[in-house]
């Protein structure tokens, strides 16, 4: 570390996350500053790069992480391209905070928990930002204390107004219900062991090729069942609740109105538009959470087997949207580095 023992940080992506994180890093983080930015479009790493003391802008991420003044990794390129930058910080010992999911398949996931343990210790956090979500945790810590009693169910929504160019109905699981599933896991302590998928009629406002909305039934090793309503182009704004039911009770979160309006006999309140705004918490103690513990020598959060046991969730319910049937989750053994 140099500059007054900051954390020198190479940002990988300047897309819509990346920006953000730079953003964060260089503005709200303390202990951090962005020493490089990678991009394969030089000219938004340039930009992104701009009006940043010491940052410099490159278009390979290896030549990035060679750089002196490197001393860890924040991978927020799109998930294909997670696996080559996880090994190539593993082969300098980086610390990374990657980006979820962690890659887009089980058996790359799978090669990257091999690799870290094969280092022998943990240098992955991903980013399953709902962990550091202040109402998330305030529901963690109720189920932990037994508030409710034992969790039965989950009843959870997860609406994005629209999807970018591209989206497809395996993405919906990937990129979009893998958060409930490291959710479910995290919350609960318990593993996925089968995914079953429904498709109701597809909204007209579905982008063509897009079956959505979608009915996402998750069952756990400890018994419990989490629905998911996923509904990518909802069209009136980014929705996540979750409710959980116990023995003894139920509680939920995601009903936050912003400010609430009492006006001409009617009442109203505000609905985030994106996941920018209503994790923006999140993410800022997310990432901070991980400068202060790679500056201590730590690792927390999300692992890089977390990463992965998400991903073969992920690739049950991938193979559910196809079959229409029940299908289980295949899991490796694990490592022993993840306890
Ligand atoms: N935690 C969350 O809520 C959240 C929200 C959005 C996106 N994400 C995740 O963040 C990641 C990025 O998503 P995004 O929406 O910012 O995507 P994006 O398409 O807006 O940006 C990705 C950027 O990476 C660049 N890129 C592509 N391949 C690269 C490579 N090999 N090396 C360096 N740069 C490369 C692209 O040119 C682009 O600028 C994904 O993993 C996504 O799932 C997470
Ligand atoms: O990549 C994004 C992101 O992970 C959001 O948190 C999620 O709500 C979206 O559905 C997904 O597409």
């Amino acid at each position: 570390m140099t500059q007054q023992g900051t954390l020198g940080v190479a940002v990988i992506g300047t897309g819509r996350m990346g920006a953000d994180h730079v953003r964060r890093l260089d503005r709200v983080i303390s202990g951090a500053r962005v020493a490089a930015v990678v991009d394969i479009d030089g000219d938004r790493a340039k930009r992104a790069a701009g009006g940043i003391d010491g940052c410099t802008a490159y278009t390979d991420a290896a030549a990035a992480l060679s750089a002196p003044d490197v001393d860890a990794v924040l991978i927020a390129s799109p998930a294909p391209a997670h696996e080559a930058t996880l090994l190539e910080a593993f082969a300098r010992d980086l610390p990374v905070l990657c980006e979820k999911p962690l890659t887009p398949d089980a058996a790359s996931a799978l090669r990257v928990v091999e690799a870290e343990a094969r280092l022998g210790h943990r240098r992955v956090q991903v980013g399953f930002m709902r962990r550091y979500d202040p109402e998330y945790l305030r529901l963690k810590a109720l189920l932990d204390g037994g508030g409710i009693g034992r969790p039965l169910m989950l009843h959870c929504r997860h609406r994005n107004a629209a999807t970018p160019p591209g989206f497809t109905e395996q993405m919906m699981i990937n990129d979009s219900v893998v958060h409930e599933i490291d959710a479910t896991r995290w919350l609960l302590g318990q593993e996925i062991a089968a995914v079953t998928v429904l498709k109701p009629a597809r909204s007209s406002a579905a982008p063509e090729g897009l079956g959505d909305p979608q009915l996402v039934l998750l069952e756990t090793s400890g018994g419990a069942l989490a629905d998911v309503e996923i509904f990518v182009n909802c069209g009136f704004g980014y929705q996540v609740q979750c409710e959980a039911v116990g023995e003894r009770g139920s509680a939920r979160i995601g009903d936050a109105h912003g400010l609430l309006v009492n006006t001409a006999g009617r009442w109203g309140g505000e609905i985030p538009q994106d996941f920018v705004e209503r994790f923006r918490t999140a993410y800022d103690e997310q990432v901070q959470r991980w400068v202060t513990a790679t500056r201590e020598g730590r690792t927390e959060g999300p692992t890089a087997w977390d990463g992965y046991a998400a991903a073969a969730a992920c690739e049950a319910g991938t193979r559910a949207q196809a079959s229409g049937a029940r299908e289980r989750v295949m899991l490796a053994e694990r490592p022993r580095l993840y306890g």
